[in-house]
């Protein structure tokens, strides 16, 4: 009897490679997808190029906006360095901006610093889960905001449409709490803006808006770090 021996190496990321199985071809080529040596239609080159122009709004409503992400910053420092915490929470794309905030906070932004108390609600998968299953969808962030928030804190909220119930309960509790409330989202007025302490909306498409609503949180890092840096100086003097 004889056995066929296959050539098997090992491959660091997949494991055993069979070098003996068909080496694959070329994918077919459609217009515009990955790999296509075809130019994209007219559509989508229009599409992505309107999308692209409709980021300049969004940065001009942003630097209409420079004093209070400045305060924002300014103020976070401020109470984060007396002990206070920043709660963050949004849906969606808005929670994976508000998560990167925070762990600019509890890591490091521009340079070496101390970490700070800062947490992201969404993330908080077992509670999350709990609260939705035995509470609701619309309390999962508010019974969080009342378990962790303590006077002084702050809770910021990210929303495109500042119409999520779950994010208009939270400000409730971080009424009832003492939390003061911050908002960015998209075109104002909407029901956040008129419910929280203080808000940015920026003027523009709502995914463009999304977009400039990261940007605006690496603004506040940065106001946030250089006055952490001059704060821990003055201590110095
Ligand atoms: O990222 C995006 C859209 O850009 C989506 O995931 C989006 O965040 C979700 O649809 C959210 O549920 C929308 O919530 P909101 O911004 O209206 O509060």
């Amino acid at each position: 009897m004889t056995t066929h021996i296959t050539d098997v190496s090992e491959d660091r990321t997949t494991g055993p490679v069979d070098t003996a199985a068909p080496v694959r071809g070329p994918r077919p080529h459609t217009p515009g997808a990955p790999g296509s040596t075809a130019p994209p239609g007219e559509d989508s080159r229009r599409i992505v190029t309107d999308h692209l122009r409709s980021v300049g709004p969004a940065i001009e409503s942003l630097l209409q906006n420079v004093g209070t992400l400045a305060g924002w910053g300014v103020e976070m420092a401020e109470r984060l360095m007396a002990g206070q915490r920043l709660l963050a929470a949004g849906n969606g794309g808005s929670a994976a901006e508000a998560q990167h905030l925070t762990a600019e906070l509890v890591g490091r932004f521009d340079g070496e610093r101390e970490p700070f108390s800062a947490i992201s609600l969404h993330a908080e998968s077992s509670a999350v889960t709990a609260i939705s299953n035995d509470y609701g969808f619309d309390r999962m962030f508010a019974r969080q905001v009342t378990a962790h928030g303590r006077p002084g804190d702050i809770l910021l909220l990210l929303s495109t449409s500042g119409r999520s119930p779950n994010l208009l309960h939270a400000v409730d509790a971080a009424r009832a709490a003492g939390v003061t409330t911050w908002a960015l989202t998209a075109a104002g007025p909407n029901p956040l803006t008129e419910r929280v302490d203080d808000f940015v909306a920026i003027e523009a498409k709502s995914a463009n808006a999304q977009e400039g609503h990261l940007i605006a949180l690496h603004a506040i890092c940065r106001a946030f770090d250089a006055e952490v840096h001059r704060r821990r100086q003055e201590e110095q003097r």
